[in-house]
């Protein structure tokens, strides 16, 4: 039998983290799949994704380049893009880098049909696992989520936003991490949480088989990767929406 992308650990405490979801507008679900699930997803973004690229740099973007466009860029211009965020950042404006490939374009688009990323946005949108965020957030109405693989290298970040979509259904966040067991706190790359005077109250340090669920907007962030960070801050990433 094939190994399934997408089996949900059975003896999750629903109650327990509905609880915690309603006091705290957030929870991560540690060990959300089962361990072999989890292995396989893993292998998906480790061996078998086209890494393309998400930057900005004020006015300049936001850019998703596919795996294609990455392989062509210059020196020169990585150079200059580099640049340019790194300006953008010294001053006021935003910017943000991160490696990705949107699952749910590529799906729509039928880049790789019945891949392995199409399967699981199947899952993703599936009765048993809609049953739990519904269940864990207490909103009934979530009926589909997206999805983008995400994967933050040394020298990567997204800084602080909200997530302001809710005119487009969207509710609530998710960030499915798939790093390795022993990620160092000091590798950064934690999804943080922000109040209005910029201190952070909770960050999740990038696990593996865990899934992060916050209401939005909120104001959160993707901490800086340093440059000696092994590469692996990888995930799954999307919005649950009500329409
Ligand atoms: O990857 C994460 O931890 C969060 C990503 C995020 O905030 C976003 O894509 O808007
Ligand atoms: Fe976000």
């Amino acid at each position: 039998m094939p190994i399934s992308l997408f089996d949900l650990n059975p003896a999750l405490d629903r109650a327990d983290l509905s609880r915690r979801f309603a006091r705290d507008r957030r929870v991560q679900i540690r060990d959300v799949l089962t361990e072999d699930a989890a292995a396989a997803l893993h292998r998906v973004l480790a061996r078998d994704t086209p890494w393309g690229l998400a930057w900005r740099a004020g006015e300049d973007g936001p850019h998703g380049l596919d795996a294609g466009e990455v392989a062509r860029l210059s020196p020169t211009e990585r150079q200059a893009t580099g640049e340019r965020i790194f300006r953008s950042m010294q001053g006021r404006d935003y910017a943000f880098s991160y490696a990705r490939y949107p699952i749910l374009d590529a799906y729509l688009a039928k880049t790789n049909p019945d891949g392995p990323h199409d399967i699981l946005l199947e899952h993703l949108n599936d009765q048993p696992f809609l049953d739990l965020i519904r269940t864990v957030t207490s909103i009934p109405e979530l009926r589909k989520a997206d999805a983008q693989a995400t994967l933050f290298a040394p020298n990567q970040f997204l800084p602080l936003h909200i997530d302001s979509h809710a005119a487009e259904g969207w509710r609530v966040a998710y960030v499915l991490s798939l790093c390795r067991e022993d990620w160092r706190p000091d590798w950064g790359g934690y999804l943080q949480f922000f109040d209005e005077d910029g201190d952070v109250i909770a960050g999740y340090k990038p696990r593996f088989n865990a899934l992060s669920l916050f209401a939005v907007p909120a104001l959160h962030a993707v901490s800086y990767v340093p440059p000696f960070a092994p590469v692996g801050r990888y995930s799954i990433t999307g919005w649950f929406r009500d329409r």
